[in-house]
């Protein structure tokens, strides 16, 4: 018999078919701490989660028959997805049965934002007819969606139907579909200086992390509104609690927090301008049907060992390919994740080119973990090797692989190009050397010669004398010691590069510092992790 734990309340309905399974027996026991989780998970196959439970190292460890980790909703942050993938424990979420529910939470959040309908409810009925909160109408007014996701981008529809102009921004979003929504393609500095309410909805990554902090609420129109429906640390809590004391944020509204639940003292429930919910996005009852009913159908799936979808993690690879492709799969995700960090344009079109030996090989899976590098900068750990594909596809990412015999001086090589929406393009490539390991040999159009590892610095300068000598002094004023430098460049005088590798990352003042010296045109810190 197979063995199904739910630790978190899910819908009945929804896990119907699992407990009707035959071959399957469900326990519900929810509200476990990760100890008594740990003592009881040794017995079931598949676990299901929401997101209180913190599937850690610790309960997959313990977990010896675990084979499936299903969670009923989007977010996987509370789930060890490295440890899993490591396990072979698969991890499969269902990212799309909660996207309208979400949606309308953070509508009825704005909404109730512009109308003060809690404060005002919690007044009526302590008996007090107080008819001086006055709100605001929603017409005419600007939003700005971080994150034009399933949920950024339905948010943005129904605001377009209440009269709002929609400034939207994700890294993915092309002038094109900002079009078909309807919506203006904008910076997150253009959308924090002229939005009067920002949502945000994106994933929390190191890159989303505080991405609305003390910086970008300086330059707010004073009296605007935020809401926070997508992930605690999206926004910066302890500086959104300034700008409110500081008249700048006129309002907000939280359904999730830094730390769930947030203590007791919490200053966001002792505020009378920030409205708060129990991270309650996703309950509907139409929500929760949909999340446990996908979840459940694809965990019977994985446990009768049929095909399924919706993994965030591993993908099963033949052996015989993965013996021959294994050695490129660090260097490929390097090459993708180096890629991505250069370009800070919305992505049309990843190119990959294998020429030499990858040419003969199938090489479909080494293609998932170079899109995975690439989009691992955006998504996070929200991205994986069986998804990273499918990922790019929803994003309208058009992916081409080409294959060349063509060995171009190598006996493998690795080509990624990135494809921007205004024509620009970035390129990276990479080889394994025999006896050397991997080595990036190109950057855009210049030959370099540089290990993918530790911290990078990406320089590109005019080609003018002195330049070198700048840099070095800098950093060496600064601390930073330069383990290595390559300069490349194509023409006397013309456009120049300089790749360096540090002994540690180099301060965010410095680099800005590095970008006053005279000739430089970037300056940019490269991690491989
Ligand atoms: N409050 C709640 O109960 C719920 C919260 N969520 C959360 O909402 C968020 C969004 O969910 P979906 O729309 O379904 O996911 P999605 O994956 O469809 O959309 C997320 C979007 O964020 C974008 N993004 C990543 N980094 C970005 C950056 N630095 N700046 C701007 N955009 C960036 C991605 O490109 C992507 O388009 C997730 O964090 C999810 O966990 C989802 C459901 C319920
Ligand atoms: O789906 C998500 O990402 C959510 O945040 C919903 O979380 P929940 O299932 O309500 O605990």
């Amino acid at each position: 018999m197979l063995k199904v734990l739910v630790s978190d309340p899910i819908s009945d309905l929804g896990i119907q078919q699992l407990m009707d399974a035959e071959d399957v027996v469900v326990e519900k026991k929810t509200g476990l701490s990760e100890d008594e989780l740990v003592q009881i998970i040794a017995e079931y196959d598949a676990l299901l989660v929401r997101s209180q439970t913190k599937v850690t190292e610790k309960i997959m460890e313990a977990g010896k028959n675990l084979k499936v980790i299903g969670r009923a909703g989007v977010g996987v942050d509370n789930i060890n997805l490295e440890a899993a993938t490591k396990r072979g424990i698969i991890v499969i979420n269902a990212p799309d049965g909660n996207t309208i529910t979400t949606c309308e939470h953070a509508f009825a959040m704005m909404m109730a934002l512009a109308r003060h309908i809690p404060q005002a409810y919690a007044k009526t009925i302590q008996g007090t007819w107080d008819r001086k909160f006055l709100g605001v109408e929603l017409r005419n007014k600007t939003l700005g969606v971080l994150g034009m996701g399933r949920i950024g981008s339905e948010v943005a529809k129904r605001a377009k139907a209440f009269g709002m102009d929609i400034l939207g921004y994700d890294p993915f979003l092309t002038e094109e579909r900002a079009d078909k929504l309807g919506i203006t393609l904008a910076t997150v500095d253009q959308i924090v200086r002229n939005a009067d309410f920002i949502t945000v909805h994106t994933p929390l990554t190191p890159e989303t992390k505080h991405m609305i902090s003390t910086k970008q609420f300086e330059v707010m129109k004073k009296g605007m509104r935020i809401i926070n429906c997508a992930r605690g640390g999206v926004i910066d809590e302890a500086a959104m609690l300034v700008a409110l004391e500081q008249g700048i944020v006129e309002g907000a509204a939280f359904d999730v927090f830094e730390q769930e639940p947030p203590a007791a003292d919490h200053p966001f429930l002792h505020n009378p301008k920030i409205i708060v919910t129990p991270h309650l996005g996703a309950s509907t009852i139409e929500a929760q049907e949909n999340v446990a009913i996908d979840v459940s159908e694809q965990v019977l799936h994985i446990l009768r060992n049929e095909p399924f979808k919706n993994a965030v993690n591993m993908p099963p690879v033949a052996p015989s390919v993965m013996n021959k492709l294994q050695p490129y799969f660090v260097l490929g995700e390097q090459i993708g994740t180096l890629v991505a960090q250069l370009n800070n344009q919305a992505v049309q079109e990843i190119h990959v080119e294998y020429a030499g030996d990858l040419s003969e090989v199938d090489t479909q899976p080494l293609t998932r973990y170079i899109i995975k590098g690439a989009l691992s900068r955006h998504f996070g750990s929200d991205v994986n090797i069986v998804n990273s594909m499918h990922l790019a596809k929803v994003r309208d990412v058009n992916i081409v692989v080409s294959k060349t015999a063509a060995t171009k001086g190598f006996t493998n090589l690795i080509s990624v190009t990135l494809k921007a929406g205004d024509g620009s393009d970035r390129r990276i490539a990479g080889t394994l050397l025999n006896g050397y390991g991997a080595r990036i040999v190109q950057i855009d159009k210049f030959p370099v010669d540089i290990a993918p590892e530790g911290n990078l610095l990406f320089i590109s300068h005019n080609d003018k004398p002195g330049i070198i000598g700048n840099v070095g002094t800098l950093l060496g004023n600064n601390d930073v010691n330069i383990a290595s430098m390559q300069v490349g460049r194509k023409i006397v005088g013309g456009e120049a590069i300089m790749v360096l590798t540090v002994d540690k990352a180099v301060p965010k003042e410095v680099l800005e510092d590095l970008l006053k010296q005279p000739e430089m045109n970037k300056a940019q810190q490269i991690a491989f992790s």
